[in-house]
Formats: C-alpha cells, structure tokens, sequence
C-alpha cells in the first residue's frame, strides 16, 4: 500500500495547521510522498504566501526596495518554524538567497516557487522525511509545457529508493533548469503527476472541507457532500468553477486509474469524497453536484436559412479562432447560431470579430448579451432519470430566474444553463432546494 498526500495552502497556513498535518501523516506508515502547498489563508481576509510572492517580485522588477515584503514573508515561515521547534532550515540563508534572485529577475515563476519550496523544507525537517525538490522531479518541455513521459521516468527512477519524502506543489523544471510553476492551484496537478509516477494506491487531497460538496459552500449553507463521484463528473464540476481540486489534476491519475480521496485537515475522522473512474454506488440523488462561472457573454448571429447554408458554423467559429478566442458552447435554431465565450477574453477584439463575422457569413444581424454565468448541473444519475430537465426548469421559474440559454451535453452527463450574472447565486441555491433540499427534507420526515 503506497499513498501520496498533498495538502493544500489552508493545511499548511501556520504553525498549529501544520503541527494537525503532522499528525495525519504520523498516524498512517502508508503516507510516504507528501506534497504541500505553499502557507494560505489563516483567516477570510489574509493574503496567500504565494500572492505576496508575486507582489514582491513585481516590486523588485520595478526597481522598488523589498527588504519589507520579504520580512513579510520570512515572518510567515519564522512562526511556522518557532512553533515547531524545527532549527534545521536555514531561513536567513534561504531568504538571502532569495532577494538575490528577486534582484536579478530570476522570473515570476521562480519567485512564486519559493512558496511551495520553503514550506516544502520546513514540512520535511518537521516529519523527519527527505526533501526533494521538485524542480529534479516534475520537468517541462523547452517551450514550457510539462513533459509527461520523462516526469514519469525521472520521478519514479528518484523515488525508488526513498521510503518518505516531501516534494514541494505547483513547479518543475524546463531542460535549462529555470523554473516554471503550473496555472494557479496548481500544487494539486503536482500531487497526481507523483501518484502515477509512483503507481500509488491512493492520491489524498487534504484540504479545509470535507470532501467536494454538491456546491460552494459560500453561496450555499452547509451543503452535502459528495461520497463518491467519478472522474468525468468532478471534472465538468471543477471546470465549471468548483475549486476545491485544479480542473487538470484529474488527468495523470485518471491514466492509471488510481482514486482521488478529498479529506479535510481539520476533521481528519470524516472520509471525504472518494474520485473514482467508475462506480456501482448509485449517486445519492438525480445530480451529483452543481457549480458555475459568472463572466461570459453570448455573440448571437441571425440570418436567415442558415440552416441550409453548409459550412456557416465553420467559418463562424473560424473567425474566433482568427481572433485567438476559445468558445464555451455554441446553441443554435433555425436561423440563429450563438457563440458563447469569456467576456474578458473577448472584450478587446469584439469589434474586430463582429468585422470578420460580416465579412465571413454575411449575417442578417449580430447582437451581443453581456454578463452571462453558466451553470451546470451534473450528474450520473442523470441518465437514467426522467424530468431532471422539467423540475430544473420549474425550480428556477419558482426563483424567478430568466433562463438565457440551454445546453445538454450528448452524455446526458450535464445540463449547462446560462442566466444573467446577477441570478448566479439565485440559480445555484435553487437547483441545490430542487434536487437535495428538499429530497433530504422528504427523508428526515
Ligand atoms: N463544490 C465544492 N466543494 C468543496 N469545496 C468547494 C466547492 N466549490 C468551492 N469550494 C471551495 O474550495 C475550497 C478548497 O480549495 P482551496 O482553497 O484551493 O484549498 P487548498 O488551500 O486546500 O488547496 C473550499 O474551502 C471551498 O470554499
Ligand atoms: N500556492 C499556489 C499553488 C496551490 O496549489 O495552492 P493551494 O493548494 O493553496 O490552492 C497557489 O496559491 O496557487
């Protein structure tokens, strides 16, 4: 039995979260390969390791004095070494280090590194394991894009014989050896990329919840967990904006098959969501989860008979690539055809698009919806459910909430919705009333 742990940047936020740490990983020989975070927030308005890391850089890059903001900084790993009593890391070494990299521009990436890095030292010198950097372990291609196959060798070849050790989230290493972080989150792809290397049994994601919830706990209160949901399920979930795991750490353990246990430091007793690739467990309720994103808008294009008009779709869609602009959904009619995309990404070229769709289908006329979230239901049981879509629809007419668009996916594994930004919240509490509410609310009658 091998398992890799990784906690995220809550766990490991102070002295006493990473002391609960320790003590999860003491109580089971089996945690062999643990991967931290850098230190999160302590309380709702504190600032990230890793933000105060960019800020710093920034400064240093435009030529401002930063011997505060590292202070800043060193006092964050100061408290976590003094609680721990752990004397063997060298801070004062490590931050002059540093501030010398800083200074000479050693990249935004090698900068935010340091988070991960730093607590990485201090969480090995704690648990008596091995540090591993990762920038030996975890490679990028020359171009910056991570490099699977030798990772897989190099990782596995590294750790073959160490029994325990910390391996720092969130970076890797080009071939020149500077650094290079994944997407923010990231520690969380790092974590996965080890469990295949290593072929684990498990890949245990600690975090400050207590597995994935059927939503966000900021917009709805207290709301059930998930016991167990597949891959596919949490990736259309976490894509669609719940964060609780980085939308591509499903990808390296998904290609061997090895489960994902979201657990929560501070209630280590409760199991978790279990993330498996398929189940006999029938889901316990018609949808596995809801989440979405604010932040779109809908590029509507009328013309008439465009049905009969082949090839319309594809220079349509030929001019948001033209544009650099990746789409989200594009429903159609008859005589319409709508292209849904990021509004932030699409907002400093939208006069540029709307010139090339004229010129590309000759449309009868373009309109444009601004403000639009998207939110999807999910869910395995889905499939084998009749009405899902009617009581959907039903539940957000009863919240008064316009519905602007409507997609199912071929697998009948979602149903996305797109509402005005301002109903976002409104949908998401809904659909959770229709679908769990109230069941529950039915059985503990
Ligand atoms: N559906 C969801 N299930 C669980 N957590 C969610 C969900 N949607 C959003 N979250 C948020 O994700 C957070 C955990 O992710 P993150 O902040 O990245 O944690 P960590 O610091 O452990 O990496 C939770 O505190 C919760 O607020
Ligand atoms: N520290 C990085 C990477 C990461 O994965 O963090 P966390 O586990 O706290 O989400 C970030 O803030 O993006």
């Amino acid at each position: 039995m091998l398992k890799v742990a990784k906690f995220g940047g809550s766990s490991l936020a102070s002295s006493g979260q990473m002391a609960k740490v320790g003590e999860i990983v003491k109580a089971d020989r089996f945690r062999r390969y643990i991967i931290p975070s850098a230190p999160g927030r302590r309380f709702s308005d504190d600032t990230k390791v890793t933000d105060l890391l960019y800020k710093c850089y920034d400064a240093a890059a435009a030529g401002e004095d930063i011997d505060g903001r590292l202070d800043e900084i060193r006092g964050r790993y100061q408290e976590i070494a003094d609680g721990l009593r752990v004397k063997k890391v060298d801070l004062d070494a490590e931050f002059a280090l540093i501030g010398d990299y800083f200074k000479r521009q050693a990249g935004r990436d090698y900068a935010a590194s340091r988070g991960e890095y730093l607590n990485g030292k201090l969480l090995a010198a704690y648990l008596g394991f091995r540090f591993i950097d990762a920038a030996e372990v975890i490679l990028f291609d020359a171009h910056g894009n991570f490099d699977e196959e030798r990772t897989n060798e190099v990782c596995r070849e590294r750790l073959k014989n160490v029994e325990y050790a910390v391996i720092p989230g969130f970076y890797g290493a080009m071939p020149d050896g500077s650094i290079k972080t994944f997407s923010r989150g990231g520690s969380d792809i790092t974590g996965s990329i080890v469990s295949r290397a290593v072929h684990a049994n498990v890949y245990e994601n600690w975090t400050d919840v207590s597995g994935c919830l059927v939503a966000d706990p900021h917009i709805v209160e207290n709301p059930e967990t998930i016991q167990t949901i597949t891959y596919r399920e949490l990736r259309e979930l976490s894509y669609m904006g719940a964060s609780v795991l980085h939308e591509d750490a499903i990808f390296p353990v998904r290609a061997e098959g090895i489960p994902i246990n979201i657990r929560n430091t501070n209630r280590p007793k409760d199991e978790g969501t279990l993330i498996v690739e398929s189940t006999v467990k029938s889901p316990a309720h018609v949808i596995t989860g809801v989440a979405g994103r604010k932040g779109f808008c809908s590029v509507n294009i009328d013309k008439a008979m465009m049905n009969a008009e082949i090839g319309f779709g594809r220079k349509v869609l030929q001019v948001f690539e033209e544009n650099g602009i990746s789409f989200e959904h594009t429903p159609s009619g008859i005589d319409t055809f709508s292209v849904i995309v990021h509004q932030s990404e699409f907002a400093d070229k939208e006069q540029d698009v709307l010139a090339g769709l004229h010129r590309a289908v000759n449309p009868d006329r373009i309109y444009l919806e601004s403000d639009l979230a998207l939110v999807a239901i999910v869910g395995r049981g889905m499939v084998n459910s009749t009405g899902t879509a009617g009581r959907l629809f039903n539940a957000l007419a009863g919240a008064g909430v316009n519905i602007k668009m409507i997609d199912q996916g071929s697998s009948e594994l979602n149903i996305i919705v797109g509402v005005r930004d301002e109903d976002f919240e409104t949908t998401i509490q809904a659909i959770y009333e229709e679908f769990v509410g109230k069941e529950k609310k039915q059985t503990s009658r």
